[in-house]
């Protein structure tokens, strides 16, 4: 994804008809297959400053696409009386540098770090061994199992990186299901007897927290039935994925 950001200087008594003429043309961005999103911001610091952020599929896209389809003339009719108010437009793209901030726990946190972790992979694999459909699945599995298990969900939601340092990061996980032909019930029940067991744990049961962590789940499974079909092609060198809270942040109860 490309990021267009257009700095604007919109002079006094002017800012309610900037921020009204962008809530129309907005409806042209919504509307454009080119463009991920937008945020119009203004300067609390100094006002009639503004900076317009629009995430374009590619540079291309906008300039050859949105420039030139069907969206492009109903935008620029509401924002053509602001070009000259602007001060900078240029696209740019993502850099290494980038994550989130300290004031959201992350999923890791909340979950009750590594103790919590670990404690709900050894009920869950204990519980397995005992499941009609899955103890066969894991008859050879090895005694670290759980705590390998338990140290990639770690990473997963924002805690050490300790399964990419110590455990083969993502290609090891990705080996370790490869020809393993999971199939649709064995998946399902894995998923459905580690959600049970989080109850049993007693890890959060709050909906925010619970709905990350069966998203993931429900993710990361699907992942493995692909990885482990006998025809599934070679993954390649990719870090392990980072799971957060998605649409719904921790609910602060206010
Ligand atoms: C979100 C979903 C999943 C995650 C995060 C996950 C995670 C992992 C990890 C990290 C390993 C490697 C452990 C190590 O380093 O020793 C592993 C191995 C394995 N996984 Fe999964 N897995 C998932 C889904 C599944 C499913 C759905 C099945 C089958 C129903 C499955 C079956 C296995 C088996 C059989 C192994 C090898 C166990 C051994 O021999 O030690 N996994 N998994």
């Amino acid at each position: 994804m490309i990021i267009e950001y257009i700095r604007y200087r919109i002079p006094d008594g002017g800012h309610a008809d900037f921020e009204a003429a962008y809530q129309r043309a907005a409806t042209s961005l919504a509307a454009s297959e080119e463009c991920h999103d937008y945020e119009l911001a203004r300067a609390v610091d100094e006002p009639g400053s503004y900076i317009l952020r629009i995430g374009w599929t590619s540079a291309e896209a906008h300039l050859q696409g949105f420039r030139r389809g069907p969206w492009f003339a109903a935008f620029f009719a509401e924002i053509r009386p602001y070009v000259e108010d602007i001060e900078e437009m240029r696209h740019y793209e993502r850099t290494e540098v980038a994550g989130p901030g300290g004031a959201v726990p992350t999923l890791y946190e909340w979950a009750g770090g590594s103790a919590a972790l670990a404690k709900l992979t050894e009920a869950f694999y204990a519980k397995v061994a005992e499941d009609d459909v899955l103890a066969e699945v894991f008859a050879g599995m090895s005694p670290e199992h759980p705590a390998h298990v338990a140290i990639w969900l770690g990473e997963v939601f924002g805690g050490p990186a300790a399964y990419t340092a110590h455990h083969g990061g993502h290609e090891h996980m990705i080996s370790r299901h490869a020809g393993r032909a999971i199939t649709e019930t064995q998946r399902r029940r894995w998923v459905s007897l580690l959600l049970a067991t989080a109850d049993d744990v007693g890890l959060p049961a709050d909906a925010e927290f619970r709905a990350a962590l069966a998203g993931y789940l429900e993710w990361g499974s699907r992942l493995a039935v692909v990885f482990s079909a006998p025809d599934a092609g070679e993954v390649g060198d990719q870090p392990v994925p980072r799971w957060g809270w998605g649409s719904a942040p921790p609910w602060s109860g206010s």
